[in-house]
């Protein structure tokens, strides 16, 4: 069946990544009391699943306490396609907050998570509310140094126009995160994002978590998978390996790029969190997840010679 490709079922890809997220946290894989609140449902995922997400998290995490560590947490972060990521209130409460964290989405997204907040005394308690004007419309949120707003990235001037209303700072280090999102979005707007940044922040580093290997037999299933949820894959050229990825970077301006597939990321999490980890549940199919490793990794960009340090080297 010919199917159309539309935004919504994109957007749905965030329930999807919520749900396994939470999946993970139930077993113990990961602590984050606050991913409950935006998860919908809480159903077991198969042990391959869990550990994959397991390795996306702790490899994204990894590579920003390293940003955070060089910034001294003197710094700002821009999440891409947050969808319900919880990373203000998990930063908070490590006593890491930085200067300023933007998360962006589509308004239909930002729209539920502001819901979502609204709603749960313990989300809303760690926000910063001032006189009661945290809220301004239904997709925004504006709470000290935490901003939510609704934004199609693939309009740059909306992008632009979102982060200037968050007051961001070009000359404060900033770490600009993607996981899961440039896929959905033509290259050439990915480019056109990229390219700005690299022109306007003075010292930035990028972390982007995305498919790799989407030409092979496995990556066609993938890229099938999701072809039939109504998913446009507009970004997918360059998800076909390590180089692809890391050519979007050099192509648009910044100084170095430095990218990793998952079996490497998860080599470099510490052996003790593995070990823990891998007693939780039984993989049956350990071919799967070494597949699935195969498949997705993690590339950065940096501009400024001191963020080129933001990697897995000890
Ligand atoms: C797979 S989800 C990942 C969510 C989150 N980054 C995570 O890993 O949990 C992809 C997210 O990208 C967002 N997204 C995709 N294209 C977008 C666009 N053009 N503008 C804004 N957000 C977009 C979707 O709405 C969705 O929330």
């Amino acid at each position: 069946m010919n199917r159309v490709p539309n935004d919504e079922a994109v957007q749905l890809t965030n329930d999807d990544a919520t749900e396994c997220k939470q999946s993970a946290v139930q077993l113990g894989y990961w602590q984050d009391p606050y991913l409950f609140y935006f998860a919908r449902s809480a159903e077991r995922k198969p042990p391959e699943i869990n550990r994959g997400y397991f390795a996306r998290k702790r490899g994204i995490e990894l590579l920003v306490e390293k940003f955070l560590k060089l910034t001294s947490s003197n710094c700002q972060i821009v999440n891409l396609g947050a969808g319900f990521d919880t990373l203000y209130w998990r930063l908070l409460d490590a006593g890491k907050a930085v200067t300023k964290l933007i998360d962006l989405d589509f308004p239909s997204v930002t729209a539920r998570k502001c819901h979502y907040i609204k709603r749960n005394k313990p989300l809303l308690d760690k926000l910063n509310l001032g006189e009661g004007k945290a809220f301004t419309g239904a997709t925004e949120l504006h709470a000290g140094n935490y901003h939510i707003v609704g934004v199609d990235l693939r309009q740059r001037s909306e992008f632009i126009a979102a982060l200037e209303q968050c007051e961001i700072d070009f000359a404060l280090p900033t770490l600009f995160l993607a996981e899961c999102v440039l896929v959905y979005i033509e290259s050439s707007s990915v480019d056109e994002v990229l390219k700005w940044i690299a022109v306007n922040f003075e010292s930035v580093a990028f972390i982007n978590y995305e498919q790799i290997n989407m030409n092979d037999r496995f990556g066609e299933v993938m890229k099938q998978n999701l072809r039939l949820r109504q998913c446009s894959l507009s970004g997918v050229s360059a998800c076909q390996n390590l180089d692809s990825q890391r050519k979007r970077f050099t192509d648009n301006n910044w100084e170095g790029t430095q990218a990793w597939d998952m079996i490497e990321v998860y080599e470099n999490i510490p052996g003790t969190e593995r070990q823990r980890v891998e007693k939780i549940e039984f993989l049956d199919e350990q071919e799967l997840l070494t597949q699935l490793f195969q498949h997705y990794c993690i590339c950065v960009g940096w501009k400024g010679a001191k963020l080129s340090q933001v990697n897995f080297d000890l």
